[in-house]
């Protein structure tokens, strides 16, 4: 066990479709950074978070962070979710719907009477005037960020976040980005995100895990694991939102909006019905053939 990571070393059988799959997974994560948990369907992501989360323990191994050790099967140590340290955000906000957005936050505290948190994060999250509304009054953006101020209201050392921003449009993903990040630089949680999109990947991530048929396949910097040599694009996604496009050779040249920055695609021509300017899309990485190198912009 070491100082400042997070140390995961655990086997596992997933149970699909297809019969037992045999998941094994060893990293080391230092603290503070940002690991993007990318790969295809059914690769064995969410159940990575669940096992370190505490929500399903993994057959055998060793889960520690800091000099916490939160599973040891061969100890017999399963330290409870209540007790590990984390913070979490899915894809599908669950947000308890009979609760106001402060009620929601307040239910997060551990100790009663520290309101004073709830209220700095309602305020840095732009959430004050909502405090009084259910989740379904709540646009999806609002509900996720209701989700990630409760994700934070313990001030947690780990952040899970599995697809967070999948489901909001280009401009709410990225405000949602921008509050993570701010976030991070205050509290220096360590952050495990899962995303298929490349240009989160290289706004957010100092480290990217890419998973297959529950291994670890490759992990390093967004730079080292996206060369060109050895792309590793084929499950990811390019999200923006369009601002003009146009027919030109045989193909459509479209000027978008991703991640903030204005770049230009070379797309099909039967792209045409979704690149409207105004319109989000998210397309496979691997259609553009100029791959866009998105530099980390933090
Ligand atoms: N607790 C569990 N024990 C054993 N197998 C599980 C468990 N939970 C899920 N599985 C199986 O593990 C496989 C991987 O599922 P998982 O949801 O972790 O994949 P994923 O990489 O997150 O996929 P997606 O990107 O589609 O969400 C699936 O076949 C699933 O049925």
């Amino acid at each position: 066990m070491s100082d400042n990571l997070l140390d995961i070393n655990i086997r596992h059988s997933l149970q699909t479709a297809n019969g037992i799959l045999p998941m094994e997974v060893s990293f080391s994560l230092s603290k503070g950074n940002i690991l993007a948990l990318t790969g295809p369907s059914g690769a064995g992501k969410t159940t990575l978070l669940r096992q370190i989360a505490g929500l399903v323990n993994p057959q055998s191994g060793k889960i520690s962070l800091d000099q916490q050790l939160w599973l040891d099967t061969s100890q017999d140590i399963q330290i409870p979710t209540r007790k590990r340290n984390i913070g979490f955000v899915f894809q599908d906000y669950a947000l308890f719907p009979h609760m106001t957005v402060k009620e929601n936050l307040l239910f997060a505290l551990e100790t009663k009477g520290d309101e004073k948190v709830v209220d700095e994060l309602l305020d840095a999250m732009g959430l004050t005037q909502l405090h009084g509304r259910k989740p379904h009054q709540l646009s999806g953006g609002q509900q996720q960020r209701v989700a990630l101020a409760r994700a934070l209201v313990r001030k947690p050392d780990l952040l899970l976040l599995d697809e967070p921003f999948a489901a909001l449009d280009h401009s709410m993903r990225y405000q949602l980005q921008n509050l993570l990040l701010k976030f991070h630089r205050l509290y220096h949680f360590t952050v495990i995100i899962v995303t298929h999109d490349i240009g989160e990947i290289f706004r957010l991530a100092d480290r990217v895990m890419i998973m297959n048929h529950g291994k670890v396949t490759q992990l390093g910097s967004p730079a080292e694991v996206y060369t060109s040599e050895t792309d590793n694009a084929d499950d990811l996604t390019l999200s923006g939102e369009v601002l003009s496009c146009q027919k030109l050779h045989g193909h459509l040249l479209v000027s978008a909006l991703i991640e903030n920055k204005v770049r230009q695609l070379t797309l099909p021509l039967d792209m045409e019905p979704q690149m409207l300017p105004g319109n989000n899309f998210t397309l496979p990485y691997s259609l553009d053939p100029n791959r866009i190198r998105l530099v980390n912009n933090r």
